[in-house]
């Protein structure tokens, strides 16, 4: 009887996508992405602008279809925004957009407990003691629950949306640039609470930052985008120098040309 090679187990793949690709006219704005995550992993999504990042993110939440290529998320197949399965995922994942997208005619509250209120799920006074702790959570004290989010800070308000994008309790949570415009301290102090986060409640995190060294030291896996194709991709411990310099200069828009990249590769094969 033949023996299997290896008796190490295998961590199952909670988001499988294969070969996706969308294109806006002959703006290609994904070239065959493949992403392999394992369920309460994190990946930092990192590349200069126009690479595809924010499409990336809008096809895994389905506000945009996949042209080809595949999105499966824990078994179920959501390619296209009209899948069978996508309600269900809708409950299922939490997101931050770039620009908090947070309604100024509504309190932070409100905003936080939106997608309750508006289905019904939860009453005023439940909805609104799940979000005075959610604001706990995020470091924003129980006084800010009525005040609209134009009385907030940049980062009072980026902590205000993290608090929505979790308020469903989601599998996968998608952060577009939860730092963007803040200064290194307050970043730091917001990625550590993503991680926290992470690690509390079992998410699986997938993150876009422009920021390498937080990309490294705060996120398991790494992805680099560039002209719609992964560039590189793995474990972040396994970066190399060399990498990791030029991927800085391409962050910086000073790459000295392409270079030939491997995609690091983990025993169990989940990310690869
Ligand atoms: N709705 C759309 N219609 C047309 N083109 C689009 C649309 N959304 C994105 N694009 C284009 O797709 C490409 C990738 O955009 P994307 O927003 O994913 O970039 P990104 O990597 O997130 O960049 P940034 O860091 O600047 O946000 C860009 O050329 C962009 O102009």
């Amino acid at each position: 009887m033949t023996q299997p090679a290896s008796t190490a187990p295998i961590t199952p793949s909670f988001i499988t996508v294969d070969g996706l690709t969308k294109q806006f006219g002959t703006t290609v704005a994904l070239d065959g992405v493949d992403l392999r995550l394992a369920k309460g992993e994190t990946l930092a999504i990192i590349g200069p602008s126009a690479a595809g990042k924010s499409v990336l993110m809008k096809c895994l939440v389905g506000i945009y279809g996949a042209d080809r290529g595949s999105i499966i998320l824990d078994g179920d197949d959501v390619s296209k925004p009209n899948a069978d399965k996508r309600p269900e995922w809708a409950s299922k994942i939490g997101m931050l957009f770039q620009q908090n997208a947070l309604f100024d005619s509504l309190t932070v509250w409100e905003n936080i407990c939106f997608r309750q209120i508006e289905l019904g799920t939860m009453n005023r006074s439940q909805a609104k003691a799940h979000a005075i702790d959610l604001l706990g959570h995020v470091g924003l004290a129980e006084e800010s629950a009525t005040l609209s989010p134009s009385d907030l800070s940049g980062g009072m308000q980026k902590r205000v949306g993290i608090a929505r994008a979790i308020s469903s309790d989601p599998a996968l949570l998608l952060l577009d640039n939860p730092t963007a415009g803040l200064d290194p301290v307050l970043s730091n102090h917001i990625e550590l609470m993503i991680t926290k986060i992470a690690e509390q409640r079992g998410t699986t995190v997938i993150s876009i930052t422009n920021d390498m060294q937080i990309a490294r030291h705060r996120y398991q896996n790494l992805m680099m985008m560039h002209n719609g194709k992964v560039y590189w991709s793995g474990p972040t411990g396994t970066i190399d120098d060399a990498h990791n310099d030029h991927l800085t200069q391409m962050l910086k828009g000073s790459s000295h040309g392409p270079i030939t990249m491997r995609a690091g590769k983990r025993d169990d094969g989940v990310y690869a």
